[in-house]
């Protein structure tokens, strides 16, 4: 299991993966890491933005207009997909534009997953439920069985150098040259790393540990969402729906919410997928922080990017997530997140694990949490002999 992930992978990061039986997979740091350094820079696999959020999410670059507007180009068949001008748009859609040019300029990654997508999604709308949360993981699955198709269609090699080119236009491949000591000291010149479907199919499931209301109100939808996936070339021939709660799971696990700036505050707006991130555990005295990149930053103009920014038609291309060091670390220290928001440090014990078993259902081993376990059974030890020496 350790040896899934090559180290190489992560060669411009102070990071390795390592495993133990207990907490799976995790970084480690692989040399001593001084406070505010980058960690690690990663792009989304797929973001699916709230149903009452996706006019004002650009599909192809990203962006989110926190103004109250909505995006004027967008998909009429599927009604989900809206860009932020003609030219994201044409990035989704080149048969729209005149195909025969052959300065045209798409991304075929992008018109792909569209196309297969796009009647699922419509048909999706008919789906009679009103928790935005649910919807918003299907919408994830979706988009996630496309990348497994592209991956595995017989044209696989060629959508995969397409695919790579794409994203090497997008996300300026001279950075990916830089020698691992220069791009480690300067976040500036770091490549967000990219996935893929086999990098999902990596991260945990937590199905067998669901509760069975949650279960249960998943099961309540077989029926329609197996039919839905059915009608679609997404599902292979041997999928069950049990093998869909697999993926819902790793989902729920896994997903990171996505924010947008509202008068200093950040604003959810949907969830998305990062599997590399995704091998961050949690600490409730955690290493590092997760910094997303804000949707809504209004850099358009390529005169005012840095040479190595991610680029999307002369525009920043968001989503980025980077994780940045809270303190020094030492070389071989586990590098970890917080779940869950404790920001003072103050949430007792119990009150801690609870929230992380009720909402990402394991039990919190981190070090703070055995350390506060082994006091707290030390007070009750003590508290116990004192009344057994009133009792006598
Ligand atoms: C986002 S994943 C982290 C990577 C994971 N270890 C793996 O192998 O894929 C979250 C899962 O890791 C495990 N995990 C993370 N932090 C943990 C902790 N402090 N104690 C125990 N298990 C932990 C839990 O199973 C949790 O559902």
């Amino acid at each position: 299991m350790e040896n899934i992930i090559p180290s190489t992978k992560f060669n411009q990061y102070p990071v390795i993966v390592t495993y133990s039986p207990m907490k799976g997979r995790y970084f480690v740091a692989k040399r001593d890491i001084a406070l505010g350094e980058v960690v690690l820079k990663c792009l989304p696999l797929s973001t699916a933005p709230f149903d009452n959020h996706r006019k004002r999410y650009c599909h192809t670059c990203k962006i989110y207009n926190s103004s109250s507007n909505s995006f004027k180009f967008y998909c009429k068949s599927c009604d989900l997909c809206y860009f932020c001008d003609r030219e994201c748009f044409n990035q989704c859609f080149p048969i729209e534009q005149k195909i025969y040019d052959e300065k045209v300029i798409y991304n075929k990654s992008l018109f792909l997953k569209h196309e297969l997508t796009c009647n699922i999604s419509r048909k999706f709308s008919t789906w009679n439920i009103n928790d935005k949360h649910m919807k918003s993981v299907v919408r994830l699955l979706v988009q996630i069985l496309a990348e497994r198709l592209i991956e595995k269609s017989d044209s696989k090699e060629k959508v995969n150098i397409e695919k790579e080119s794409s994203i090497n236009d997008l996300y300026n491949e001279n950075s990916l040259e830089l020698n691992e000591q220069t791009s480690s000291k300067n976040s500036d010149f770091l490549v967000a790393l990219n996935n893929n479907f086999q990098d999902f199919l990596l991260l945990q499931s937590h199905l067998l540990d669901w509760p069975n209301d949650i279960k249960r109100d998943w099961l309540k939808h077989e029926k329609f969402l197996m039919n839905l996936f059915k009608s679609s070339k997404l599902l292979d021939e041997d999928d069950k729906f049990d093998d869909l709660l697999h993926m819902i799971s790793k989902i729920e696990s896994n997903g990171f919410g996505v924010y947008y700036k509202c008068k200093g505050k950040n604003v959810l707006f949907g969830r998305a997928i990062y599997p590399y991130a995704s091998f961050f555990n949690h600490s409730c005295d955690a290493n590092c922080d997760a910094i997303q990149d804000n949707y809504d930053k209004d850099e358009l103009l390529l005169s005012t990017l840095v040479d190595d920014e991610l680029l999307c038609n002369g525009k920043k291309l968001h989503g980025e997530m980077m994780f940045v060091a809270l303190r020094n670390i030492l070389k071989g220290e586990e590098l970890t997140i917080s779940y869950i928001q404790d920001e003072n440090g103050l949430l007792p014990l119990q009150s801690r694990r609870q929230k992380l078993l009720s909402e990402y259902y394991f039990l919190c081993q981190c070090c703070k949490c055995i350390t506060d376990e082994k006091q707290y059974r030390k007070k009750k030890k003590n508290v116990k002999n004192r009344n057994v020496k009133l009792n006598t």
